[in-house]
């Protein structure tokens, strides 16, 4: 992928210094602009999953804040940026934070009005100029030098817009990177690595939007007019249309999107009305019908057809060697580390767990089995803190004392040491193998929460990436799937997903693991490889609970047993004690033999 983005870069640098039409240049200068908003819209709605439709009101913010303080104060407009840069940081914070937890629509709606909102107080605010705007705003000067030609802010436009392409690249390939990736659909299993991913969707959030007011900046200054036309829902929704097009999930998508859409625009603009006989904004028609058919035919956008000519390397390769991370110190054996104390569950009427009563102690490996519905999963989301107990206590050992642990979500308790597998394997088909095991050790990284991005995006993250990576291959390895670290993880078979999970649960440094039937799917052998796996887990004194339905793997693995039916215990022990006992037999209709 190397060659075709070196021709790239050599390409746009050509541009402006061969006898390129000056129409042309400014045509380009557009699609870069456009382009920067596409790429924050790739990293909020393609890969965030989150749909914005106010991009084009933080544009506007971006390029009011800079035009009123350069005309009106004379303040430079390197000034204008810093401060635009602030005010839309803040409006984006508020935004995010008051839409962000809500889920569904509230975000598009929420991002509507606040689009329609600006939209009507730029026209409407005297001092910015109302409908008029705001004229003559200085050009941006770069040491003494006033940008002034487009050929010259064509450079400028090209050079941020690169810069903004690498940074996004960079984050996405890094330890928050990976827990944005987990975002669209897959929250849950982040919560559960420790991601907080509330915090995450804000962060894309304002960066996206940060991305918009820079292009505000670049566009008032290029311009050097402003009125609120441009930052109009319509606009907004042009956007998207840019990201969708060129393919939302990648980076590139968004150079190619905005390229796309605005050749086509300019295109359309000439032609439709000739061929209609009356102007209008026709083109937004066009545009309309050209997205039902992409949605339809090509949802990953046109980027996904280029991606298929130039297949790129994986983006993160494990190092043969790293410093290991420290792991959390083990439990001496036979301490209990989980107390399951009368936990209740239930769903209005239905009782799926019943007063529930077991433990769990350092080095031991127990069985939760029972029928189908029995209350096995549900029980697992109240230890996980995926679901509120209705009565009842959970506690679980951390360092030397039993603390209590429900009523903490499940990103406080993998901090605890639990760590847990997914009955419905949940992992990021399209990431490597290798990168959704490192996202397991999330909560092990080395940079804070905001440092972490900014690290990332300038690839301060180097060292950190490196442990992380390390580990998630460590713990491939010791699972067995080293030779698969750098394969697409949706490309494995079910059962090695099951086990992909397993190393990803390993990577949190767990004290009690949690395996929802690890064995589903698995082949003889491979059910065998897994039992070893956790036998020797179990004599480094790692505690494991799981939940199997397969009756000969628990029964030759397990110290014990619990048994489950209608969310009740109805026996516990050893498991030849178990496969005897009445009730059990009864619960299995014939017995577990
Ligand atoms: N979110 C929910 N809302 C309502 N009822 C639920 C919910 N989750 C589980 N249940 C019900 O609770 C009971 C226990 O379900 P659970 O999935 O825990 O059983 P299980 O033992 O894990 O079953 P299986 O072995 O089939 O996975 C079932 O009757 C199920 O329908």
């Amino acid at each position: 992928m190397k060659r075709p983005l070196y021709l790239f870069i050599a390409a746009m640098a050509a541009v402006p210094l061969l006898p390129t039409p000056e129409y042309w240049i400014t045509l380009a200068n557009y699609v870069g602009l456009y382009a920067l908003v596409a790429l924050g819209l790739v990293l909020l709605t393609g890969v965030g999953g989150l749909t914005s439709f106010g991009q084009a009101a933080f544009v506007g913010l971006g390029a009011y804040t800079s035009a009123y303080l350069s005309t009106r104060y004379g303040l430079s407009p390197w000034f204008g940026l810093l401060a635009g840069v602030v005010i839309t940081a803040a409006a984006a914070l508020l935004i995010g934070m008051i839409t962000m937890p809500l889920s569904g629509h509230y975000l598009p709606l929420g991002t509507i009005a606040w689009g329609l909102s600006l939209f009507f107080l730029f026209g409407n605010l005297d001092f910015l100029g109302r409908y008029d705007g705001i004229n003559s705003i200085p050009e941006i000067p770069v040491f003494g030098y006033a940008i002034a030609s487009g050929r010259e802010m064509y450079g400028l436009i090209w050079l941020l817009v690169l810069l903004a392409v690498f940074a996004v690249q960079n984050l996405l390939n890094s330890r928050p990177g990976r827990a944005i990736r987990a975002l669209k659909g897959r929250g849950v299993m982040a919560e559960a690595m420790g991601v907080d991913t509330t915090w995450m969707k804000i962060a894309i959030f304002v960066l996206a939007a940060l991305l918009a007011c820079l292009s505000g900046w670049l566009y008032a200054h290029m311009q050097r007019t402003v009125n609120p036309t441009p930052f109009g829902l319509n606009t907004g929704i042009e956007y998207l249309f840019m990201a969708v097009v060129g393919g939302a999930g990648h980076v590139w998508g968004a150079l190619l999107g905005s390229t796309l859409l605005t050749l086509l625009k300019d295109q359309l603009q000439t032609v439709l009305p000739k061929l209609l006989g009356s102007n209008g904004n026709y083109e937004i028609v066009v545009f309309g019908v050209l997205m039902v058919l992409l949605l339809q035919r090509a949802r990953d956008g046109v980027w996904a057809f280029v991606r298929k000519r130039f297949p790129a390397a994986p983006p993160a390769v494990a190092p043969d060697d790293a410093p290991v991370l420290v792991r959390r110190a083990r439990h001496k054996a036979g301490t209990t580390v989980l107390e399951v104390d009368l936990a209740r569950k239930m769903f209005g009427g239905l009782v799926a767990v019943n007063d529930m009563q077991f433990e769990v102690k350092a080095g031991e490996i127990v069985g939760l089995i029972g029928p189908n519905g029995a209350g096995k999963s549900t029980m697992f989301n109240l230890v996980t803190g995926l679901l509120p107990l209705t009565s009842g206590e959970i506690r679980f050992r951390v360092g030397n004392e039993m603390r209590r642990i429900n009523g903490q979500s499940s990103r406080q308790i993998v901090r605890h040491g639990i760590a847990r597998t997914f009955q419905h394997v949940k992992l990021i088909p399209d990431m490597s193998v290798l990168e959704n095991v490192a996202l397991g050790a999330h909560l092990r990284g080395l940079h804070g929460e905001i440092g972490g991005l900014a690290a990332a995006m300038v690839r301060g993250n180097r060292s950190e990436e490196q442990v992380l990576l390390f580990e998630a291959r460590r713990q491939l390895e010791r699972v067995g799937l080293g030779h698969l670290m750098y394969e697409e993880a949706g490309n494995l078979a079910l059962g090695q997903q099951r086990i992909l999970e397993i190393a990803r649960a390993l990577c949190c440094d767990p004290t009690l693991l949690l395996l929802d039937e690890p064995a589903a799917g698995l082949r003889y052998q491979e059910k065998q490889a897994l039992a070893e796996l956790l036998a020797k887990l179990r004599a480094e004194g790692m505690s494991v609970l799981i939940v199997e339905h397969d009756m000969d793997f628990v029964m030759n693995l397990v110290d014990r047993l619990v048994v489950m039916e209608f969310g009740t215990r109805i026996s516990t022990g050893r498991p030849q004690e178990v496969r005897s006992d009445p009730a059990v037999l009864q619960a299995y209709l014939g017995g577990v033999d």
